[in-house]
């Protein structure tokens, strides 16, 4: 099987910080990744570069066997590359309902606004709060909102950072069923903090530190994994939990 997403050498430097160093990364069709590490160890970087939202200073990017790395963004939403991101994005005073209609219609797709925009609210579980303003849903809704913006594009890779953030236990139980939902037509990729999330739903983690891939395997892999534990997990997997 090709992966679907591929970088090499990839780097971006700010000023003199390397906040992602040489990173070889790949992923393939249909995994469900973690990217976890340390505050500062370049997981946010590194996605905003694989969606296009900042340029690298070295190395390239794949997707589906194609270079992107110099294709604008609006270009990769096309290609199937959808994230969220950790700072709330919704557009507060309009309803829910449009601004997945915004999202949707940067996908560009032959369907009608209206089905794709009523499927996303649909499988986050807002459907009966399309009408309602964005800016007044409680904070877990407006994450699921994102999430729901995400869906519209119609991702073959739904980038995911730090989507729990903020949310209630019982919202976060809800949204491990969606991503593992979201997973079975779409490749994810998550960067997450909480270890329960990324023990229940990640196939593979990729741990990275100071801008680099310290370590990279099954969740068991890495919950062993002494360097990870001291270098992240400060003891045990559990202790971060
Ligand atoms: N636009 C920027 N200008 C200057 N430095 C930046 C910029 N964006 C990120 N950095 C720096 O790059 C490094 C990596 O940051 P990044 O946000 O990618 O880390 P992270 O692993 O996502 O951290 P967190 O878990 O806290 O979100 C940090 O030292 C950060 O301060």
């Amino acid at each position: 099987m090709t992966p679907l997403l591929t970088t090499h050498g990839l780097s971006r430097d700010f000023g003199g910080l390397k906040a992602v160093d040489s990173v070889d990364f790949s992923l393939m069709p249909g995994e469900i990744r973690a990217i976890i590490g340390p505050n500062g160890a370049g997981k946010t970087t590194f996605v905003s570069l694989v969606c296009g939202r900042i340029l690298p200073s070295a190395g390239r990017i794949v997707f589906d066997g194609r270079d992107i790395t110099d294709m604008p963004a609006h270009k990769r939403v096309r290609l199937g590359i959808a994230y969220t991101f950790q700072i709330t994005s919704v557009f507060a005073r309009l309803s829910a309902y449009d601004n997945v209609a915004l999202a949707f219609q940067r996908a560009q797709s032959g369907r009608s606004v209206h089905d794709g925009v009523m499927e996303a609210l649909d499988r986050t579980g807002l459907a009966d709060r399309a009408k309602e303003t964005a800016g007044a849903m409680a904070y877990g809704h407006q994450r699921l909102l994102e999430v729901a913006m995400g869906l519209a594009l119609k991702p073959r890779l739904l980038i995911l950072d730090e989507p729990t953030q903020g949310l209630s236990d019982g919202e976060i139980a809800g949204f491990i069923a969606l991503v593992r939902e979201i997973g079975r037509d779409a490749t994810v990729l998550l960067i997450e903090h909480n270890m329960h999330v990324v023990m229940e739903l990640a196939q593979r983690i990729t741990v990275m530190e100071a801008g680099r891939i310290l370590a990279e395997g099954a969740p068991q892999e890495i919950r062993d994994n002494v360097a990870v534990q001291e270098a992240y997990l400060g003891g045990t997997v559990e202790a971060a939990s």
